[in-house]
């Protein structure tokens, strides 16, 4: 297994890596033949990207869906190209946010994989970072991997998940459950790895929340982005900068490296109750990776890795991010009215956590 040894001896590469986690573990073996082989349909994914309009009209909007998410010619090449990859591993099915049923690979298979092929979409013909992100679940006896039922799994239960993000360089941020391993790939195609125990650091001053939805929020959200607004001379005494890239992924990277917030809670449009976020193939994988080091993910009140799916598509209010950042918005949403002069209960931390 990769442990912070490694830093002092960065460059080992994915397959490395994971034959060391792995040993001569069966099941083990097969996480880590699983996400070798997304780590390849990821490699090929990168070098389309890298082409951009070379490589085709990525962009083209081939069907129009509800929340702006119709689907884009890239969507659909991601998902051939991980879908592919993963036939080569021990997967019974694959839940992508591509495909309403999930797609049967080998009913017997060990495992599960959910899978949002493409994350920022809406960025393909702007030239900014966009991802993949991925979760494995283990595949119970007796469940019908081509029902939706075989996945609607309990976060702990994730067995890995990871992002690739596909920016000026391409990295990956991966974990099995021992902390979370941050690798780039190198000119050859092959990932290696950067650092082995990656950290969401606290006391950042940065958070990420797209402002246009900002008066169809509920208080607790509304209550936390105005206290983070009035900066020096409000709660927090102290001035806070905004980013909002729109791909999850380029949020979270930036996050890995820096600390902040991501939110993207529920709101008062149409079809946004639970806000934007897919919890088996978005939430859940960037939850289990930000608490690996030591970052935390919540729905608002509870963590995100604590709840169990209930559909395929099922979205999500998701917050993720630094610890102390993700606490305090917990503790908006018990007591979300006093803006300004906040009660005791704001000054406290950890009640969640
Ligand atoms: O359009 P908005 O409100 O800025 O939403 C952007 C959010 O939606 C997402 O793009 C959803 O991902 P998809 O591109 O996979 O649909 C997130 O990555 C991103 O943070
Ligand atoms: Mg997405
Ligand atoms: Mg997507």
């Amino acid at each position: 297994m990769p442990t912070a040894d490694h830093r002092a001896a960065p460059g080992i590469t994915l397959a490395c890596a994971l034959e060391e986690w792995a040993g001569e573990d069966a099941r083990r073996r097969d996480v880590a033949a699983t996400l070798a082989a997304l780590a390849v349909g990821a490699t090929s994914l990168a070098r389309a990207i890298a082409e951009g309009p070379l490589a085709g009209d990525l962009a083209k909007t081939l069907s129009s869906g509800e929340a702006g998410e119709g689907q884009k010619a890239l969507d659909i090449i991601s998902n051939d190209m991980v879908i592919d990859a993963l036939r080569k591993a021990p997967v019974a099915a694959v839940a992508s946010e591509e495909n309403d049923a999930p797609v049967l690979l080998d009913a017997n298979a060990p495992l599960l994989v959910a899978i949002d092929p493409l994350d920022g979409s809406s960025n393909i013909d702007t030239d900014i970072s966009v991802g993949t992100i991925f979760a494995v679940f283990p595949h119970r006896e007796g469940t019908n991997a081509a029902g939706a039922s075989a996945f609607l799994q309990n976060g702990r239960d994730m067995l890995a998940a990871g992002y690739v993000i596909y920016g000026p360089h391409t990295a990956l941020m991966l974990t099995v459950g021992a902390g979370t391993w941050h690798f780039a790939l190198d000119q050859d195609g092959t990932f290696r790895l950067v650092n082995a125990a990656a950290r969401v650091k606290e006391g950042a001053a940065e958070f990420a929340i797209n402002m246009s939805n900002y008066h169809h929020w509920d208080d607790p959200i509304r209550a936390y982005v105005d206290d983070c607004l009035a900066g020096k001379k409000g709660p927090r005494e102290r001035d806070f900068n905004m980013r909002w890239v729109a791909s999850m992924v380029a949020d979270a990277h930036r996050i890995f490296q820096r600390g902040g917030i991501y939110l993207y809670p529920g709101d008062g449009r149409k079809g946004y109750a639970n806000g934007r976020l897919r919890l088996l193939y978005e939430a859940f994988p960037v939850a289990f990776l930000m608490e690996q080091a030591q970052g935390a993910a919540i729905d608002g009140h509870g963590a995100i890795l604590d709840l169990s799916a209930t559909g395929l598509h099922q979205r999500v209010p998701f917050i993720f991010g630094s610890r102390d950042e993700v606490a305090r918005v917990a503790r908006y949403h018990l007591e979300p009215a006093g803006h300004g002069e906040r009660s005791p209960l704001f000054a406290r931390r950890g009640l969640f956590i």
